[in-house]
C-alpha cells in the first residue's frame, strides 16, 4: 500500500451526466498534483470527494493506504483552500488561522505556538494583528493557506486559489505556494485550468477531459510528448497540419500535399497515410540552406525575449517562435525540428510502414 493519496475507480453522476468517470490517480507523500483541464472537466468535483464534500457513487479514497470514503470532512487528514479565500473580516488574521484550531478545543497556549509557527513559514509574522481588510489579496491567500496547513493535514487541496489575484502577483503567489509546500513536504492535489501555472508548479500533472485522466505525467513530458491531441492542443501552442510523413533517402519529411515538403529531423513516427501532425512553434525552424521548405513570413508578434511569426507555406500557415535577429526578411526556408505524429488523435511513436533505425524517434 503505496504512501500519499490514491483514488481508486472514482465515478460521480450529478443531474444525470457523468461527472467524474472511473477516475484513477496516485498522489506520491510530499508530491504537488495540478488537475488540469477546462472549466466543467471536474477537477473541482474530484477535489471535493478527496475533502469529502461530496460522495463519489463508486471508488475509493485512500491516504497512506488507509480508507476515507464515507469519513466527513472534518474528520479526515485533509484540509482545503477555497478560491475566495473566504477569510473572517471581524477576526485579525491570528485569530482567523487559530479558528480551526479553537474549534478543536486546544489549550491557548498550544494554538498560539502553532499559529505563530505557521504565519512564520508563510512570512506573515508581521501582520499576525491585521485584519483582512488591511493586508493586499497575495497576503490573504497566504493567511488561507497558514489557516489550512495549521491544521497540519496529511493532504492539502487548492481549488484555484490564485485566481482572484492579478497576473503578476499570480506568479508570485504560485512561487510562494510551491516553496511552502516543499518546505513542509506536503501531499497536495490542486485544481487550475491555467496550464502555464500547472507546469510552473507541479511535480505531475493530471490533464482532465469530460472526467477522465488524458495524460498524467511530469510537466517536461506532459509538453515534449503529449499522448493524446486533446492534451496537445491544451497545453502549449500547437500547430496541426494534415499531413503524411515519409522518410527519403536524405531523411524524413513532412508532405503538406501540392508539393510542399518540410524536412523533418525528428518525427514520433512514419505515416504514409494522411494523418496529424503537431509542431510545437519553437520546433519551427528558419534555416540558411537550400533544403527548407520555401515560406513567407505573414505576420511578425514581438514577445519581449524571442518574435513569434506567422509563415505562409503556400498550403498552410504555421507559427513559430524564433529569435530577435532571425525572421527579417520576406521570403525565408523552413524545417522542422521535431513532429509528433497523431493517429485517432492519439500519439504515434515509430512505424511498422518504416524500416527499423530509419526513423530518429526522440
Ligand atoms: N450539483 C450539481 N448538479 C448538477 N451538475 C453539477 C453539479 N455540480 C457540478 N455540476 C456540473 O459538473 C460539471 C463539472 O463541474 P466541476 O465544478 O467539477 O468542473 P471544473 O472542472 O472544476 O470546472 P471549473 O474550472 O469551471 O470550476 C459541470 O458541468 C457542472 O455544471
Amino acid at each position: 500500500m503505496s504512501d500519499g493519496l490514491t483514488l481508486r475507480g472514482i465515478t460521480k453522476v450529478l443531474g444525470g451526466r457523468t461527472i467524474v468517470d472511473g477516475f484513477d490517480l496516485e498522489v506520491r507523500r510530499g508530491e504537488l498534483v495540478c488537475l488540469l483541464g477546462p472549466s466543467g472537466c471536474g477537477k473541482t468535483t474530484t477535489l471535493r470527494i478527496i475533502g469529502g464534500f461530496l460522495r463519489p457513487d463508486a471508488g475509493e479514497v485512500l491516504i497512506d493506504g488507509t480508507p476515507y470514503t464515507h469519513t466527513p470532512p472534518e474528520r479526515r487528514p485533509t484540509a482545503m483552500v477555497f478560491q475566495n479565500y473566504a477569510l473572517w473580516p471581524h477576526m485579525t488574521v491570528f485569530k482567523n488561522v487559530a479558528y480551526g484550531l479553537r474549534l478543536r478545543k486546544l489549550p491557548k497556549r498550544e494554538v498560539a505556538e502553532r499559529v505563530e509557527r505557521v504565519l512564520a513559514s508563510v512570512n506573515l509574522t508581521h501582520h499576525i494583528h491585521s485584519y483582512p481588510a488591511q493586508i493586499s489579496g497575495g497576503e490573504q491567500q497566504r493567511v488561507a493557506l497558514a489557516r489550512a496547513l495549521v491544521l497540519e493535514p496529511k493532504v492539502l487541496l487548492l481549488d484555484e486559489p490564485l485566481s482572484n489575484l492579478d497576473a503578476k502577483l499570480r506568479v508570485r503567489v504560485r512561487e510562494d505556494i510551491r516553496q511552502i509546500q516543499q518546505r513542509v513536504g506536503i501531499t497536495t492535489v490542486f485544481v487550475t485550468h491555467d496550464q502555464d501555472e500547472a507546469l510552473a508548479i507541479s511535480d505531475r500533472i493530471a490533464v482532465m477531459n469530460n472526467g477522465r485522466i488524458e495524460q498524467y505525467a511530469d510537466p517536461h513530458a506532459l509538453y515534449r510528448e503529449p499522448e493524446t491531441r486533446f492534451v496537445a492542443d491544451f497545453v502549449g501552442t500547437m500547430n496541426f497540419l494534415e499531413a503524411r510523413v515519409r522518410s527519403t533517402g536524405q531523411g524524413a519529411v513532412v508532405d503538406l500535399g501540392d508539393g510542399v515538403v518540410v524536412p523533418c529531423a525528428a518525427p514520433t513516427a512514419l505515416l504514409d497515410t494522411p494523418g496529424t501532425v503537431g509542431v510545437r512553434p519553437e520546433d519551427v525552424q528558419i534555416v540558411a540552406d537550400g533544403d527548407g521548405a520555401k515560406a513567407r513570413i505573414v505576420r511578425v508578434m514581438p514577445r519581449g525575449h524571442y518574435k513569434e511569426i506567422v509563415l505562409d507555406l503556400g498550403v498552410v500557415t504555421v507559427r513559430a517562435f524564433v529569435g530577435l535577429e532571425q525572421g527579417t526578411e520576406e521570403e525565408v526556408r523552413v524545417r522542422f525540428g521535431r513532429a509528433l505524429v497523431y493517429v485517432d488523435d492519439r500519439l504515434r511513436r515509430g512505424s511498422p510502414t518504416a524500416p527499423t533505425g530509419s526513423v530518429a524517434a526522440s
